[in-house]
């Protein structure tokens, strides 16, 4: 959400989202930055968030807001700070040096937009950056680079999203979808939703509040995929305890990787009823 947006940033207390980005950057025009970076850092000192996770997302430090926006960010120590355009390990390591400078403790973790076209090639070497937690695609800013036509299909931005992907995996940090511009339209974001449900991403970043519930639905374990990762895990605990490495179950083999799975399933389904 815009970081100049007080009714935003007041609201976000009671939204069922799972994390919250307060943005400094494309969202807040250049003559309301200084003011966004003082309610950003107020509403963050002044708490009320519950579980949600808060990322305050900086300008770049080439641009002339970015050392305030860090600094700030810093000082009211966020779960995290998005790092727009991040197009190399260095971007992030230079941050990450100040950081640990300042508080070897400091909680603070480092995301990084991945947007740009060097961002998606160097996304291995960025993924494997100090404090780095996760990557959120930049679909809108990819898309203009890429000088690629929008599609529903996103089959232009294909094969950023999954290097992106893989690279995030290949690192073990979490990967966000881009998000939906047409926020009125809830047929379009589910399907784009279910796209990156499937490709692997973690979750959607999202523009407005209406489009939540659509998310949470799409991303979240379903009832069928719990009941199967329940079984799964107790055929294979029956096998092993028969000292025999691998399970049957309705005419599948389940094997540890698919019970590391399955309890990645159950971890997860967890997670979301702890929120409440
Ligand atoms: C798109 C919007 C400008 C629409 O705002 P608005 O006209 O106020 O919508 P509504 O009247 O329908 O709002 C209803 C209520 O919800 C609150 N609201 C609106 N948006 C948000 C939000 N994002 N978070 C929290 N709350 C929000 C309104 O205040 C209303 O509240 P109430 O008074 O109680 O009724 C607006 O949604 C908006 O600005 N969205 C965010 C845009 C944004 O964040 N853009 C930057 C991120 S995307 C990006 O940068 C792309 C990426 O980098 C890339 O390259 O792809
Ligand atoms: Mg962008």
């Amino acid at each position: 959400m815009p970081g100049s947006n007080a009714r935003a940033l007041e609201k976000a207390r009671g939204l069922p989202a799972d994390a919250l980005i307060l943005d400094l950057e494309d969202a807040v025009s250049p003559d309301a930055k200084d003011a966004a970076r003082d309610l950003v850092a107020g509403a963050v000192g002044e708490g009320g968030y519950g579980a949600r996770r808060l990322m305050i997302r900086i300008n770049g430090l080439d641009t002339r807001w970015g050392a305030e926006d860090l600094e700030a960010a810093l000082s009211v120590r966020p779960h995290a700070i998005l790092l727009p355009k991040v197009a190399r390990a260095r971007d992030v390591a230079v941050i990450a040096d100040t950081l640990s400078a300042a508080d070897p403790n400091h909680p603070t973790t480092l995301w990084a937009m991945i947007e740009t076209p060097l961002g998606v090639l160097n996304a291995a070497e960025i993924a494997r950056a100090p404090r780095m937690a996760g990557f959120v695609l930049g679909t809108n800013d990819l898309a203009k680079d890429l000088h690629c036509r929008g599609r529903t299909d996103r089959l232009p931005l294909l094969g950023a999203l999954s290097q992106a992907l893989l690279a995030a995996r290949a690192a073990g940090i979490l990967c966000i979808d881009g998000v939906y511009n047409a926020f009125r339209d809830d047929a379009g974001l589910r399907a784009e939703c279910e796209q990156g449900r499937d490709l692997g991403f973690d979750g959607k970043s999202l523009i407005h509040p209406a489009q939540i519930a659509i998310a949470n639905d799409v991303f979240a374990p379903t009832e069928a995929e719990i009941a199967l990762a329940r079984a799964q895990v107790a055929a294979h605990d029956a096998a092993h305890a028969r000292g025999e490495g691998v399970a049957v179950l309705n005419g599948r083999i389940v094997e540890n990787l698919h019970v590391e799975t399955a309890r990645q399933t159950l971890a997860k389904a967890q997670a979301i009823a702890d929120m409440g």
